[in-house]
């Protein structure tokens, strides 16, 4: 499964932001054609992000456009942006099934001969859509994450953003909840506020409390302070490895059940405790490559 811990949007019309993509070290990159272009710029964006996908190095990060929806522009950014092989499309205000099978097609059909497929991100962020989350997840093999778009979905309900979040608890849980359901990840709405770390900081704790697999990014700045969260902490990892050294020695004594300092140890906690050190190998084995 890819990490996405970090997925930092850079507007698609900017020529200086587009091309240093690499030196941000997010998980992965968002070159974006819908909501930080102007209408008048859509297509003048389009070409350059096609340019970007071409002759930028994004290094090791997930390349993802956001397209724009079907009936605005979607169909032109599907035809132009997908023969330049990025990773990923991420669908904006995704609301039914039907949505990501009509982009599914028309990327089939945009794809080149022997093109490693293109896979899709479906970016919820109407009240329908959250409604709808599990059959968008289903919809189609290539949905690979669903994510929340939190400023779009307060407007639909006519609420104010709040920095602790109250107003998308629900919204946040049933995402999660689908794309757990589906076997794919969730990936939570941005923190607009790029001078406030702390904030972020603690909103990206909350997120990842409520297991979302990262978050979206859109500022450089933020990409680290996400990072930091999502890194398992040392005594994370020290308690996952006693908790799978418990298990291992239980079930050599022909027992389902340890005990660890009185705690209870399971096969459930033994699952939480492998994907830490999933995650920590994971880490470190990418560092190492980026030495
Ligand atoms: C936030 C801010 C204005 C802060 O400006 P600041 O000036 O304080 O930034 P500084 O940190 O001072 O910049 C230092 C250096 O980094 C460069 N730099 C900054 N940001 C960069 C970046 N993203 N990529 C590459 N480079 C970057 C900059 O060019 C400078 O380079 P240089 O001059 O060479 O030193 C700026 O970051 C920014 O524009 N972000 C992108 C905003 C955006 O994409 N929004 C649309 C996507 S969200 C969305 O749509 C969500 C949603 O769908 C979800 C929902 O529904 O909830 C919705 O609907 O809302
Ligand atoms: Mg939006």
């Amino acid at each position: 499964m890819e990490l996405r811990r970090s997925m930092l949007f850079i507007p698609g019309n900017s020529p200086a932001m587009l091309q240093n993509g690499d030196v941000f070290g997010a998980d992965s990159v968002i070159l974006d054609l819908e909501d930080a272009v102007a209408p008048q710029e859509k297509d003048a964006a389009r070409l350059l992000v096609a340019q970007a996908l071409t002759y930028v190095d994004y290094g090791a990060a997930e390349t993802v456009v956001r397209m724009n929806p079907l009936d605005t522009f979607g169909g032109e950014d599907i035809k132009v942006i997908v023969p330049r092989r990025p990773d990923a499309l991420m669908a904006p205000k995704v609301e039914t099934a039907q949505d990501i099978q009509k982009i599914a097609a028309m990327v089939a059909a945009a794809e080149q001969p022997g093109q490693k497929p293109v896979r899709i991100i479906a970016l919820l962020e109407t009240p329908q859509g959250i409604y709808e989350a599990y059959a968008i997840a289903k919809a189609h093999p290539r949905v690979a994450a669903l994510a929340l778009g939190a400023e779009d979905y307060s407007a639909a309900l006519g609420v104010q953003r709040t920095k602790e979040g109250s107003e998308i608890f629900t919204a946040r849980s049933l995402l999660v909840n689908a794309a757990a359901a589906a076997g794919i990840q969730a990936i939570d709405t941005p923190f607009t506020d790029a001078n406030d770390e702390e904030g972020l900081r603690q909103d990206t704790a909350a997120a990842k409390q409520f297991g979302f697999k990262g978050k979206l990014a859109i500022n450089p700045r933020q990409v680290e302070v996400i990072h930091r969260v999502y890194h398992p902490a040392k005594a994370d990892i020290e308690w996952a490895e006693q908790v799978v050294a418990a298990l291992a020695k239980a079930e050599a004594e022909g027992s389902g059940v340890a005990s660890l300092n009185g705690k209870m140890v399971d096969a459930p906690i033994v699952s939480r405790a492998r994907q830490i050190l999933f995650l920590a190998r994971l880490l470190k084995v990418r560092k190492e490559l980026a030495e």
